[in-house]
């Protein structure tokens, strides 16, 4: 696939860069997927602290503070495994972001087709996590399609782009795909701003971004995957900053 050319898609060592806003982005999306993440073994157990109702407010949306620490059952020395998707318009930079993430490298990439697939093992305090990522194409035309490959997800990162203000329409769209396909607390959601490079064509205020997320309980960030920039990270979410990996994971950066 276009994404698999793009990116080889293969296991790779954590990179050792001691840059901080990189440190940062990977660390919100490592921790991201450390609280969804499930052990290798056979039977797993369920997932992101199980299926919930929808709160009293009819929010739907990640329950993150049961999924602090690695899953019970995993075998010791054995990596966690994970799941997650991208999802977004085309052009809003999901490819991009994980470039950015896996190779820490920018550079203009070919549309995804369909989707492309990778891997990467990270380490998250004192656990190995081996990131499945999803990196599904934003063209309409794959629209239909893109439901095959959220399915068993842990973690979705639902990505627009900053200057432009459907993309950020689009990716509630998504949310309320991901709704039909997923129960409430069933798959931790984060709500990417991307390409804060370009602030001055803002068209999504940081606050408007912030407050959805919020009125739906998700985790939220801004990033430039081409200034390697994540200024506000999702880990210092109080309910996040207390949990054990979250901790350990500071201890680490
Ligand atoms: N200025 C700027 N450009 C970016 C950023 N991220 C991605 N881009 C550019 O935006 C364009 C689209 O990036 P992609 O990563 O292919 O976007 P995508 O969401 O994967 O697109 P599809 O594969 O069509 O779904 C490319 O020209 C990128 O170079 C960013 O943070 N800042």
């Amino acid at each position: 696939m276009a994404f698999a050319l793009k990116l080889s898609g293969r296991d790779e060592a954590w990179p050792g860069s001691g840059h901080l806003q990189l440190r940062r982005f990977l660390f919100s999306f490592s921790l991201l997927w450390a609280k969804c993440s499930r052990p290798t073994a056979a039977v797993q157990p369920t997932l992101c602290g199980g299926r919930r109702e929808r709160d009293r407010a009819g929010h739907w949306g990640p329950v993150m503070a049961q999924v602090d620490s690695p899953r019970p059952g995993a075998a010791p020395g054995q990596p966690l495994v994970s799941k997650l998707v991208l999802l977004g318009s085309g052009s809003v930079g999901k490819s991009s972001l994980a470039l950015r993430f896996v190779k820490q490298d920018f550079k203009n990439v070919l549309p995804t087709v369909g989707c492309a697939f990778f891997t990467k093992v990270v380490d998250v305090g004192a656990s190995s996590l081996k990131l499945e990522i999803w990196d599904t194409a934003g063209q309409e035309k794959y629209h239909s399609v893109c439901h095959l490959y959220f399915r068993g997800a842990n973690a979705a990162l639902l990505v627009y782009d900053i200057t432009q203000k459907d993309s950020f329409h689009r990716a509630q769209q998504w949310l309320s795909e991901l709704e039909k396909e997923f129960s409430p607390g069933e798959v931790v959601v984060m709500l990417v701003g991307n390409k804060t490079d370009l602030g001055e064509e803002r068209e999504v205020t940081a606050q408007e971004g912030k407050e959805f997320a919020e009125s739906k309980r998700l985790l939220f960030m801004e990033t430039s995957a081409k200034a390697d920039y994540q200024p506000r990270s999702s880990c210092r979410d109080k309910k996040l900053g207390t949990a054990p990996t979250c901790r350990g994971v500071e201890q680490w950066i």
